[in-house]
């Protein structure tokens, strides 16, 4: 278990950083590239551990995947180019590879059974799996399917119209996944829009998707070919810094080439509703996906309520939203977020319980949490609980911190954000 030091009373943050690759947008590359015909190149792909467990898995069914400095190379050779691995297929921490997957292989005539860590094994399945078999695939698992260890055997599947009752990019996606092998059309209604990089990407390798409001859908027997996909730089990443460039004294940090699709740009609208400074400039369109460089300066801030249709929009960002809160004036209500709690941790439980030891105020509530600010942050021993989320957020706490810091289980970090420490540390001025 790794523990590390952090930084802590830093006066000013200055300077630019290039964000690593987003991490929905590198899954998809892989998995789209390997059930293509043809050669896929992705560049500035995120060599983050969530996405070499995709490349992995991937291999292990008889995909040609090769890594080179900044970009991945893939030799698919359509879904009947994938073959049954003999080994267990290891998802390690990643939601969104064991997610999507089961929609590719539900439409694959063999046998693969997935784990992944403890973790996972508390994720709900349920919600992909039990879909999944309504369209034909067999799966079976712990609790009848609804948590790792999962097998499952694929084959001919029918259609389906899904109502599901969240709003999950990695349910819509794994359903229409499947719905490329399904006869008909399949489609998938949400209660909130979610994140649509798969609707975009399929898009790219050629496939013809239909978008209406809540409603994607996808007619089955389509295949895809190869494409060069660039992934544009996380803003789940950035907002760490979006957030210490607010909140840390004689700041102003520069973010090139973020991601800045509207299905993700929560972040920026609670910045900018709270007060903060944020501009947004170059932006252009790569792939489908809006792109941009996003320049933050310290700010003055103010407690806000966020809840609805922005809650998928900055799903992975209320962790750090939640110590913005804490630097604001007044109070900040979080709320119609329980989906936090079947993240890598229970985020509304770790965000308050880490957050508190560093003398916080939060209240935590079924749905989400209460924050008053604005509050002095003091030094303490603080735990990432294994999830990277909670990890970076503590990081850029410790930078306000008025006394050392010290982060328990540092290393689940590099789950998304592999080069974070580097990047924090080239800002230090
Ligand atoms: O589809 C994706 O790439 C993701 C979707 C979100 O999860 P849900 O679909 O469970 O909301 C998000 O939290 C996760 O980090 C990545
Ligand atoms: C929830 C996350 O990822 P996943 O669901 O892929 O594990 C995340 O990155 O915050």
């Amino acid at each position: 278990m790794s523990q590390k030091e952090l930084y802590t009373r830093i006066s000013s943050l200055n300077g630019e950083v290039c964000v690593p690759g987003d991490k929905s947008i590198s899954h998809r590359a892989v998995m789209f590239g390997s059930i293509a015909q043809g050669k896929t190149k992705v560049h500035h792909f995120l060599p983050g551990e969530d996405c070499l467990s995709t490349i992995s898995c991937f291999k292990q069914m008889g995909v040609s995947i090769k890594r080179q400095d900044d970009y991945v190379e893939i030799e698919g050779n359509g879904f009947s180019g994938l073959i049954e691995p003999t080994e267990v297929l290891d998802v390690g921490n990643s939601g969104t590879t064991t997610r999507l997957m089961l929609g590719i292989l539900a439409g694959v005539p063999f046998h693969t059974s997935l784990i992944g860590d403890e973790s996972i094994a508390k994720r709900p399945m349920g919600r992909v799996t039990v879909p999944l078999q309504s369209m034909g695939a067999k799966i079976d698992g712990r609790e009848s399917g609804q948590f790792t260890p999962l097998s499952i055997r694929g084959g001919a599947l029918r259609s389906i119209r899904y109502e599901s009752p969240v709003a999950s990019a990695q349910v819509k996606s794994s359903i229409l996944l499947a719905g490329l092998n399904a006869e008909g059309t399949t489609s998938v209604t949400e209660p909130h829009k979610s994140r649509d990089h798969t609707e975009r990407m399929l898009g790219a390798f050629g496939v013809q998707v239909h978008v209406e409001d809540k409603t994607v859908s996808i007619a089955g027997g389509q295949s895809l070919k190869g494409t060069e996909i660039y992934v544009p730089g996380d803003i789940s990443s950035a907002a760490f810094f979006l957030v210490a460039g607010a909140i840390v004294p004689d700041s102003c940090i520069t973010l090139r080439n973020v991601g800045l699709n509207p299905t993700r740009t929560g972040i920026i609208d609670v910045l900018r509703q709270m007060n903060a400074t944020v501009e947004i400039k170059n932006e252009r369109v790569v792939n489908g996906e809006p792109v941009g460089d996003l320049i933050v300066q310290t700010s003055d801030l103010k407690g806000i309520e966020i809840g609805g249709d922005l809650i998928p929009r900055l799903i992975d960002e209320i962790p750090i939203i939640a110590l913005l809160a804490t630097q604001a004036n007044g109070k900040t209500v979080i709320k119609d977020a329980e989906e936090l709690k079947v993240k890598e941790t229970n985020r509304i439980d770790t965000v308050a319980s880490e957050l508190k030891k560093l003398g916080a105020n939060i209240i935590t509530t079924d749905d989400g949490m209460i924050i008053e600010g604005k509050v002095t942050l003091t030094g303490a021993t603080v735990d990432s609980h294994g999830d990277h989320r909670i990890g970076m957020m503590l990081a850029i706490a410790a930078c306000i911190a008025t006394s050392r810091t010290l982060l328990e289980r540092a290393d689940a970090i590099n789950v998304s954000y592999p080069t974070f420490f580097t990047d924090l540390e080239s800002l230090l001025n």
